[in-house]
Formats: C-alpha cells, sequence, structure tokens
C-alpha cells in the first residue's frame, strides 16, 4: 500500500445474482496519482459506475484491494473525505441554495475548520446571486453547479463524478467544466470522473482510462498531455483532435474485446 496515491489492484465485484462468469469488475489494475484528473469511458455496462461506487465505498468487493492514499475506501468515506457527485442533483427541496451548500459542514463534527464558506463555494460556481433561491426555482445546469459547490464544501480528498454533465447542453456544460477545473485546481483535490463524452474526457484529464465490458476490466490508460489552462486554444487545438481520435479508436477496440459474439452480427436490416 502506498499513500501518495489511489492504488487498485486486482479488483473484482460480482452482484449478487449476477452471472458468476460475468463478474461487473475483473481484475482492475488502476493507479491514480494524488491531484489527478482521471475519466473513465466506456460502453454502457462496463462498470463505471461500479468502480466509482467501490472506490466511494458505497459497495464492497469480492477480490483485489482499493488503497486511497493509504486508506481504505471506507476509512476514508468515515472521514467524509470522499465527495460523490452523481448524474442527478440530490438537492433538499425545502432548504434554500445557500442553506444546501452549507448542510454538509453543518451536520458533520468532521467538516475541515479551514474550509471555504457557502459564499465562497456559491462564488467560485457562478451562483451567488442565487443564494436564496430554492432547488425547484433553478435550472438543471444551476442545481449540478449547487452539487459540484456542496461536494467541495467538505474539501474532498477524492471527488468521485458519474456523468455529471450529461443531461446539459453543449453550452452550459463547458461553462460548468471550466469551473469544475476552477475548483479542482485550486482545492488539491483528486478527481475520477465518469463521462461518455470523448470530448469531455479528453479536455478535462490528466489521463483517460478506456473500459471495456463484460467483464468490465480496464483497456487502455492514456495519458493526455495537453497543457494546462485548458482554454479555448487548448481544446480547439490539432493535438486535442488527435488525441480525441485516439481515444476513439481504443473505445471502438474495446468495444469489440468486450462484445459477445451475437453482439458483432448486426440485426436483421441493419448492415
Ligand atoms: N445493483 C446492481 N445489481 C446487480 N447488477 C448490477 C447492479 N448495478 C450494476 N449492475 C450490473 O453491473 C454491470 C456494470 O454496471 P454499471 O452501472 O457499473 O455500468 P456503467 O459502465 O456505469 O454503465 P452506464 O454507462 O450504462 O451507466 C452491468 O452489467 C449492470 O447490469
Amino acid at each position: 500500500m502506498t499513500d501518495d496515491h489511489i492504488e487498485i489492484r486486482g479488483l473484482t465485484k460480482r452482484y449478487p445474482g449476477g452471472d458468476p462468469e460475468r463478474p461487473a469488475l475483473s481484475g482492475i489494475d488502476l493507479d491514480i496519482g494524488h491531484r489527478h484528473f482521471v475519466s473513465l469511458i466506456g460502453p454502457s455496462g462496463c462498470g463505471k459506475s461500479t468502480l466509482l461506487r467501490v472506490i466511494a465505498g458505497l459497495e464492497g468487493h469480492d477480490d483485489g484491494s482499493v488503497s486511497l492514499f493509504g486508506e481504505s475506501p471506507r476509512e476514508l468515506c468515515r472521514r467524509k473525505a470522499v465527495g460523490l457527485v452523481p448524474q442527478t442533483p440530490a438537492l433538499l427541496p425545502w432548504l434554500t441554495v445557500r442553506q444546501n451548500v452549507a448542510l454538509p459542514s453543518k451536520v458533520n463534527r468532521r467538516a475541515p475548520r479551514n474550509g471555504d464558506s457557502p459564499d465562497e463555494l456559491l462564488r467560485a460556481v457562478g451562483l451567488d446571486d442565487a443564494a436564496h433561491r430554492y432547488p425547484h426555482e433553478l435550472s438543471g445546469g444551476m442545481r449540478q453547479r449547487v452539487a459540484i459547490a456542496r461536494a467541495f464544501g467538505l474539501r474532498p480528498e477524492v471527488l468521485l463524478m458519474d456523468e455529471p454533465f450529461s443531461a446539459l447542453d453543449e453550452f452550459t456544460r463547458e461553462a460548468l467544466q471550466i469551473q469544475l477545473l476552477a475548483l479542482w485546481q485550486s482545492r488539491a483535490t483528486t478527481v475520477v470522473f465518469v463521462t461518455h463524452s470523448v470530448h469531455e474526457a479528453v479536455t478535462l484529464s490528466d489521463r483517460v482510462v478506456v473500459m471495456s465490458a463484460r467483464p468490465g476490466r480496464v483497456h487502455e490508460v492514456l495519458p493526455i498531455d495537453l497543457p494546462r489552462p485548458r482554454d479555448r486554444e487548448v481544446v480547439s487545438g490539432l493535438r486535442t483532435n488527435d488525441l480525441e481520435r485516439r481515444v476513439r479508436t481504443c473505445l471502438q477496440s474495446a468495444w469489440e474485446s468486450g462484445a459477445a459474439p451475437d453482439d458483432l452480427i448486426p440485426p436483421a436490416g441493419v448492415r
């Protein structure tokens, strides 16, 4: 075990009642550096959310080990050092935006004393004007901003994000990506981010982990050697296009390696 990175070795996870020959995760080996931003991408059902939930300490596993900077997921979870941002933000409808963001620090005895104030966090996600509004008065993008601000409130050492922007339009998504990168860079957090978007994975990450299904495995880990900050010039540059092409090729081969023989025969009428 090492305390300077996330170390996953031989991780295998079966769900009760699932096909024992096809575990949700099978022999996952992965290293994620401290303060790195890593994206998981892969075909539907390859185990991205399961891997996130195991790292979060919300699911157990059958074989292998997970060390988060030398601690187990459950230990980190107990210390409230892991944050999870799901696809659909779960805000408390009877609390204002500010109260929602303040809640984790309020109810948590282990909240860091030097954590950001709710107002600082709301400013960081461009929501200072909406502090007194209620969740039902917000757009989907605004609700997701609140969820991100709230997740950073406890200064998590590891932030796990499960397709947080998938329901948003392109412009809102880009704005949130920029705010997320700014928060990540200033808060010393390690981020593991699940996405189905190749562009999003490449523009945000230090490394993209391509997974394959049947069973869930790491197919390849691609380093993203783009400079930071990832401004418009970088994101629309030739190097970014080239990396996106590489991830797409890798995804195609991950899909083919994970497909059952029947999947490779197109249904009638499809060529
Ligand atoms: N609670 C559960 N009980 C039983 N099987 C489950 C459970 N959750 C997930 N699975 C199975 O585990 C496998 C991986 O699912 P998971 O949701 O982790 O994949 P994913 O890559 O996140 O998929 P998607 O991209 O569609 O969200 C799938 O075969 C799924 O059916």
